[in-house]
């Protein structure tokens, strides 16, 4: 059985707004978050890791930041794309891991809808599909918060 693992990694800076949207989710907050897209760090690094195990570029690739087609763009078509090239390819999606890096917003509340919002988006079984924080104990750029990072991991299996 061919298993294939890919990870994502991806930052967003906050901008000026009401609220910050990570894994699909709304999360109310005193800043935005500023993207091309909706600037959802945690779908994007989970698309890139999709991404990665298929070693089929990255989502600049797939959806070029000079692409006005993208601006704004809800990011779900970003995964969704994801999803259905590994289906293409032969490949099912084992399980996805994101963890989102930020001193604030607390995610821990939110991070049931967001593993609802990913599963449903994916067709995974939630179970298959985990979403966690943690913050940078004030260290660095989002220690500061000056932004919101995110890492991922994808678990693809030859189907
Ligand atoms: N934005 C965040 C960051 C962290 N959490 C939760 O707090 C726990 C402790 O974080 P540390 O960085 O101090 O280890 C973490 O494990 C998360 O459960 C959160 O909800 N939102
Ligand atoms: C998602 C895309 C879409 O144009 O734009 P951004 O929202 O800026 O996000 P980024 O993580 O920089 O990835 C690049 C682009 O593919």
């Amino acid at each position: 059985m061919e298993i294939r693992l890919g990870n994502g990694f991806d930052v967003h800076r906050f901008c000026e707004g009401d609220h910050v949207t990570l894994c699909g989710i709304d999360v109310p907050h005193e800043r935005g978050l500023l993207g091309h897209s909706d600037a959802d760090v945690g779908m994007h690094a989970a698309t890139d890791a999709i991404y990665g195990a298929l070693a089929e570029g990255d989502i600049g690739q797939h959806f070029p930041p000079s692409d006005p087609q993208w601006k704004g763009a809800a990011s779900h078509i970003f995964l969704e794309h994801a999803v259905k090239l590994a289906a293409e390819r032969g490949f099912a999606i084992a399980n996805i891991d994101v963890t989102l890096i930020c001193e604030r917003p607390k995610i821990g509340p939110h991070a049931p809808a967001m593993r609802s919002e990913m599963a449903r988006i994916t067709g995974l079984d939630p179970m298959r599909v985990s979403v966690k924080a943690t913050t940078s104990e004030q260290l660095g750029f989002t220690g500061r918060e000056e932004g919101i990072a995110a890492i991922a991991t994808a678990a693809l299996v030859a189907s």
